[in-house]
């Protein structure tokens, strides 16, 4: 499985972000994208999930599953944590599995595995921002996708929870899954880095 970009041009509001942009990821393989403020990498992120149109090039999945679009293979985390605060940590983790469709794992599992097992019936509304994260990476134990697309992933988490998340990006690399992840911080595992706008 590859995911590669060609010659791909980003204009937001007007103004190009950036242009000719080629890269490339493969299975089991974590890309960090670097760069200063401003330089496009949320909207890479969002270019590479859909939720964007590039002005110009191509981005696409070599080796998925035929069936199913790029971004229907892709978790986009971005660097809010799109929860309804009114729900339950329960409600949210179903509405997201109801939203990204196909196999569902356990929930109970996979608030255990991110650490947040006592807040199951807790409104999601008062969980702390660390927690709120964690609520956020369960979502990709729920629902396996290949390509995991980070937005500064690491943001609010402790030290043990930065150790939980490496563990399981190394796990999702070994299983042949891969990552893109914009980041101004180490994400704690081997990555390539893919610079965007110049030295930051
Ligand atoms: N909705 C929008 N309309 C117009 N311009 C936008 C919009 N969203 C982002 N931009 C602009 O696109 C450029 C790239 O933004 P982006 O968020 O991708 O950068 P970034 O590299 O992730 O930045 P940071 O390191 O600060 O998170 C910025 O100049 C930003 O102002």
């Amino acid at each position: 499985m590859q995911l590669s970009g060609r010659d791909v041009t980003c204009v937001r509001g007007g103004r190009e972000v950036f242009v000719g942009l080629d890269f490339a990821a493969v299975a089991g393989e974590a890309v960090a994208v670097v760069g200063r403020n401003g330089s496009g990498k949320t909207s890479l992120l969002r270019l590479i999930a859909g939720l964007l149109v590039p002005a110009g090039g191509t981005i696409v999945l070599g080796g998925g599953d035929a069936e199913l679009t790029l971004p229907e293979q892709c978790h986009y985390l971005g660097h809010r944590d799109a929860l309804k605060p009114a729900l339950s940590v329960a409600e949210n983790l179903s509405f997201w599995a109801d939203f990204l469709g196909g196999e569902r794992f356990d929930f109970a599992e996979s608030l255990a595995t991110v650490g947040l097992e006592h807040t199951i019936h807790l409104p999601a509304g008062f969980l702390s921002a660390g927690q709120r994260r964690r609520l956020s990476l369960a979502r990709l134990l729920t629902v396996r996708r290949p390509v995991w697309l980070l937005d500064e992933p690491t943001n609010a988490l402790d030290v043990t929870g930065q150790d939980m998340f490496g563990g399981l990006m190394r796990e999702h690399l070994a299983r042949g899954g891969m990552i893109v992840a914009a980041t101004h911080a180490p994400l704690g595992i081997e990555t390539r880095e893919l610079r965007i706008g110049g030295l930051g």
